[in-house]
């Protein structure tokens, strides 16, 4: 039970954005996917969920290949992406935005103040509660496959733990890849592995057995 990329590569022009990427998500795990700026995450993410074209390649998802599976069908089958830098619809009420995953008292539960600000264009909102609302939309559908591209932008204190708390629970039942410059420490603490891309290049995937050692070797290589 996987969703799995591989050998995927992305042009844009004639360059190469990413080459021959191999990355899955095993139900029950977390793979973290890091790297510096650029090195081409978000477009693996953004072509696991069909937004992003595939120059070459698979996607396959539990060994189905859904490689010309346009979004909206990946999203009905459980694939699920929290986007980058708070994308909300923005002229959409919080609630609105919460629908389109589905269980919204969930994610009123886990964030009270949305349910305080249910009725606001989610123009208007904070950084932080755009992130609570990009989260809890992706939350409310309840994927499979969870894609979360920065899922502690934006968040202080006690909203970042919940959404911390909240990947632990949704491992249970789901596969979780994620990017995240924020709490990456407490991130590998909670994966199965990790995946290192450099530019457009995976250049190391590998379990997690010992977080310290992975920590280190991180620093090395993203001077963290
Ligand atoms: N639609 C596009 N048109 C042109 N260039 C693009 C497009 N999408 C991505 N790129 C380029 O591809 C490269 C990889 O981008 P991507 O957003 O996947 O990187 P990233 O690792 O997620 O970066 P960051 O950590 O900064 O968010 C970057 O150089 C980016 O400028």
């Amino acid at each position: 039970m996987m969703l799995e990329a591989r050998k995927v590569s992305v042009k844009v022009g004639i360059r190469d954005i990413i080459q021959d990427v191999d990355f899955f998500i095993k139900r029950g795990e977390i793979n973290l996917l890091t790297g510096p700026n650029g090195s081409g995450k978000s477009t693996v993410f953004r072509t696991m969920a069909g937004l992003v074209k595939a120059h070459s390649g698979s996607i396959y998802l539990d060994g189905v290949d859904i490689t010309d599976y346009p979004p909206h069908q990946r999203y009905r089958m459980g694939i699920v992406l929290a986007p980058e830098k708070m994308r909300v619809a923005e002229n959409l009420t919080v609630e609105e935005n919460i629908r389109i995953g589905g269980e919204i008292e969930r994610v009123y539960d886990l964030f009270p103040k949305l349910r305080r600000l249910r009725n606001h264009k989610a123009k208007n909102l904070s950084g932080g509660e755009r992130q609570m609302v990009v989260f809890g939309r992706a939350i409310a559908s309840n994927p499979k496959y969870l894609l979360l591209d920065e899922p502690f932008q934006g968040l202080h204190g006690d909203a970042g733990d919940i959404v911390l708390e909240e990947i632990q629970r949704i491992k249970k039942r789901a596969g979780i890849a994620v990017i995240s410059h924020e709490r990456v420490e407490d991130l590998i603490e909670i994966s199965s592995r990790i995946t290192l891309m450099i530019s457009g290049k995976v250049i190391h995937s590998r379990e997690i057995t010992s977080s310290d050692e992975v920590i280190k070797k991180l620093r090395e290589y993203l001077l963290i």
